[in-house]
């Protein structure tokens, strides 16, 4: 049924050729044959097939177009193709705006703007002036042009005059010379030719010239522009928009500020337009980077740009570790350093101290080489009469940059050190025999005996100070007073690593007192504080060394005692505060941004005893590391340096110094110190507290026994009857 039906349908509504194959005609109303039918269904089904395969082609042909339209080839075929395209029309537009800025005064309008813009009212008085000039030029030059065309013309009358009159002169030269009339005119008649000659080259080059010339025009403009980066960022290749490493130019520094995301800051980087760069100082070479100064515009703080440290180091094309923002004396100014891209990766070389076996140190004049700058200068770093603060993460190289700087004080030989290793893996092992107190390991016991340390450190910097005051010295600790260990004056350091154990232990002293904690009777925590309090001033250190500086692991008081504060990475800014102070990381200073583990080993360091650039509040030192093993063969040196092994049971030859000096003085009533020193080495040859004893060191030794030795004549002189005094004084003791 529904067949007939179909059919019915079929016959109505479609026109059916003739079977002669001539015209069509319609057939309503009635039903079609059996033939007809079939005719009409195969009809039908090679139209749809022949649709199908149309479709087919339509889709085969528009993913091949797509493909290819997409493909990366015809991309950057395209994109490459626009580009040189867009240079063309670029490098119009800026010779078209050099022409403009050269005939008119938009320039100075543009800079005047841009100063502005900036607040430099200095700046604007100046290019006002200038402005002013240009124009007056501008306005001579362009009277000068009304007179030019008469005197063009009479310069090209007089020229054309003097030079027939020239060629004439040369050719009654000629004729006389060859005594031929002809040849007088011999001269015109050769111009001319040369005229006529000139003409045909030019109606022959002509041709290839006319059609040449729009080319050359265009491959000028396509250079202009190409040179002026014309075109638009999206139609660089991929390659190219990488630019990672790409070298550091006022255009890209000023794009990357302009697109840190500071509305201020774009805003009036837009309005400076092609001035932008004037807010930049030169771009300096420094060390494995460059070093730029920007005068930020008004209205926009340096902290604003500090925060943007990530943003602005992706729009230099660089990691967030490679930009430094730091911010200088001059107000509104934050100084960019960009490394060289991949170079901080790079290591830096070994420490002198390693490589050069005949480094000497001296405490008083010199300075200790703990690394590079981030320019590749050489860090060194005054250690005299500076505690010192070290804090970084676990494993970040703490240890390794501490131990550094002990290593070179032990070259000096007057310096003494008493150290506490409260972790205990034997990373100062090789101070065994060099440090005159080596204490290793993390118990409670380990954290009486670094207290007791420090107590005995507290007791012999009171002893100091009694004695620099009874000697009088107008000058504190002198070189000449702290040179040598007999003087009583000679460097001290108190080292902790790892002091944080020793504010953490809970162990309670037999008088009730606490050894760690942060109250005003904790014993640890007391002891740092007087020696961070007076200790300077006699030649008494405390450097420390800690992982985590909070309130619990290292109070704020005895953070803050420290003149030398250094830092390695550390996880949040909070830490960073902590370790450095607020000055510092508000000054650009950043050991949170450093990487872990990366990083290990850079410091950064604020405080005293750093040669810091002016300005700045902090400055990060990549730290040469020092192994185990190399650290044992400079250990090594500074005890044979040092000729005696000190060990905890055997210190130097004990002497008595008053007895000695009386036994020199024998009958004499008064002799020169530097005489009694003299003869004090030579009574005792071997005692290394006599070898280089000077007038002034013995002066104050013999303060600290109680004998007040004065100038006479200008001279330090020891007088027998306050030796005997003295002696008599501790007999009657
Ligand atoms: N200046 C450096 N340069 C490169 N790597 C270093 C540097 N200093 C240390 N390291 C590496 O870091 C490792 C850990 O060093 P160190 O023991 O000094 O760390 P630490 O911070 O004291 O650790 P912890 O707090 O856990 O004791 C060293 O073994 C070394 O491999």
């Amino acid at each position: 049924m529904s067949t007939d039906n179909d059919r019915e349908e079929l016959a109505r509504v479609h026109y059916l050729p003739s079977h002669n194959g001539a015209d069509t005609e319609v057939i309503e109303g009635e039903l079609i044959s059996d033939e007809e039918y079939a005719l009409l269904t195969s009809q039908k089904a090679q139209a749809l097939e022949r649709y199908r395969g149309y479709r087919r082609d339509a889709v085969t042909v528009y993913k091949g177009v797509r493909y290819a339209a997409t493909h990366d080839y015809t991309k950057t075929a395209g994109k490459t193709l626009m580009r040189h395209g867009s240079y063309v029309l670029g490098g119009a537009g800026v010779l078209a705006k050099r022409v403009w800025e050269a005939k008119t005064n938009s320039r100075y309008e543009r800079l005047l703007r841009a100063a502005e813009v900036q607040g430099d009212w200095e700046r604007l008085g100046e290019w006002e002036q200038r402005a002013e000039q240009a124009r007056e030029h501008r306005h001579r030059r362009r009277m000068d042009w009304l007179d030019a065309p008469a005197k063009l013309v009479k310069a090209v009358v007089i020229g054309a005059a003097s030079l027939i009159g020239f060629l004439f002169a040369l050719g009654i030269v000629l004729a006389v010379a060859s005594k031929d009339l002809g040849k007088i005119l011999g001269p015109i008649e050769a111009l001319l030719q040369l005229v006529q000659w000139i003409a045909w080259v030019v109606t022959v080059v002509w041709g290839p010239l006319v059609l040449a010339a729009p080319w050359v025009v265009v491959l000028a403009l396509w250079n202009i522009g190409r040179r002026a980066g014309a075109a638009p960022s999206w139609l660089s290749t991929g390659g190219q928009r990488s630019g990672e490493g790409e070298p550091i130019t006022p255009s890209i520094v000023v794009t990357a500020l302009r697109d840190l995301g500071i509305a201020k800051l774009a805003t009036a980087i837009k309005e400076m337009g092609d001035a932008g760069a004037s807010m930049l100082g030169p771009i300096r070479l420094a060390g494995c980077g460059v070093e730029v100064d920007v005068t930020l515009p008004s209205g926009v703080t340096t902290e604003e740009v500090q925060r943007k440290r990530r943003k602005l180091a992706e729009n230099l094309t660089r990691h967030e570790h490679e930009v430094f923002i730091t911010i200088p004396q001059a107000a509104r100014t934050v100084r960019l350093w960009i490394a060289d891209s991949g170079a901080l990766d790079e290591p830096i070389g070994p420490s002198p101290l390693v490589t050069d076996p005949d480094t000497t140190a001296d405490l008083y004049t010199g300075r200790a080489p703990w690394g590079q700058d981030l320019r590749g200068d050489a860090a060194a770093i005054a250690l005299l009469q500076r505690h010192l603060l070290i804090t970084g993460l676990s494993n970040q190289g703490k240890t390794a940059a501490l131990r550094a700087l002990v290593l070179w004080l032990a070259l000096d030989t007057s310096t003494e050190f008493r150290i506490a290793d409260l972790k205990g893996v034997g990373d100062w092992r090789m101070f065994e025999g060099l440090a005159t107190r080596l204490i290793q390991g993390p118990t409670d016991e380990h954290v009486i005996a670094t207290t007791e340390m420090l107590e005995e450190g507290v007791a012999e910097m009171e002893r100091r100070i009694a004695a620099l005051e009874a000697s009088g010295a107008t000058d504190g600790v002198t070189r000449e007073m702290a040179r040598y260990p007999g003087s009583g004056f000679h460097p001290i350091f108190l080292v902790v690593d790892e002091a944080q154990v020793a504010f953490m232990c809970p162990a309670i002293g037999e008088d009730k007192r606490p050894y760690g904690g942060t109250k005003n009777t904790s014993r640890y925590f007391m002891a740092a504080r007087k020696i961070h309090n007076q200790g300077r001033a006699v030649n008494v250190h405390l450097w420390q060394g800690t992982q985590d500086p909070t309130d619990q692991n290292l109070p704020k008081l005895v953070r803050e005692g420290a003149h030398i504060r250094a830092s390695l990475v550390v996880g949040t800014e909070e830490q960073a505060r902590m370790a450095l102070g607020d000055k510092a990381v508000n000054g650009g200073a950043a050991p949170h941004k450093l990487r872990q583990g990366a990083d290990k080993g850079t410091v950064v360091v604020a405080g005293d005893g750093v040669p810091l650039p002016a300005g700045q509040a902090s400055i990060t030192i990549r730290t040469h590391f020092i192994n185990g093993e190399d650290a044992t063969e400079v250990a090594e040196r500074a005890k044979t340096r040092r000729g005696t092994v000190i060990t905890a049971e055997e210190g130097p030859e004990e002497r008595d110094l008053l007895d000695d000096v009386a036994e020199v003085l024998g009958t004499e009533a008064a002799v020169k110190a530097t005489d009694v020193a003299a003869r004090l080495r030579e009574l005792a040859p071997e005692h290394t507290d006599y070898r280089k004893l000077t007038a002034e060191g013995l002066a104050a030794w013999l303060a600290s026994e109680g004998v007040v030795v004065k100038k006479v004549n200008g001279t330090l002189t020891v007088r027998a009857r306050m030796i005997h005094a003295a002696l008599a004084d501790r007999d009657d003791d």
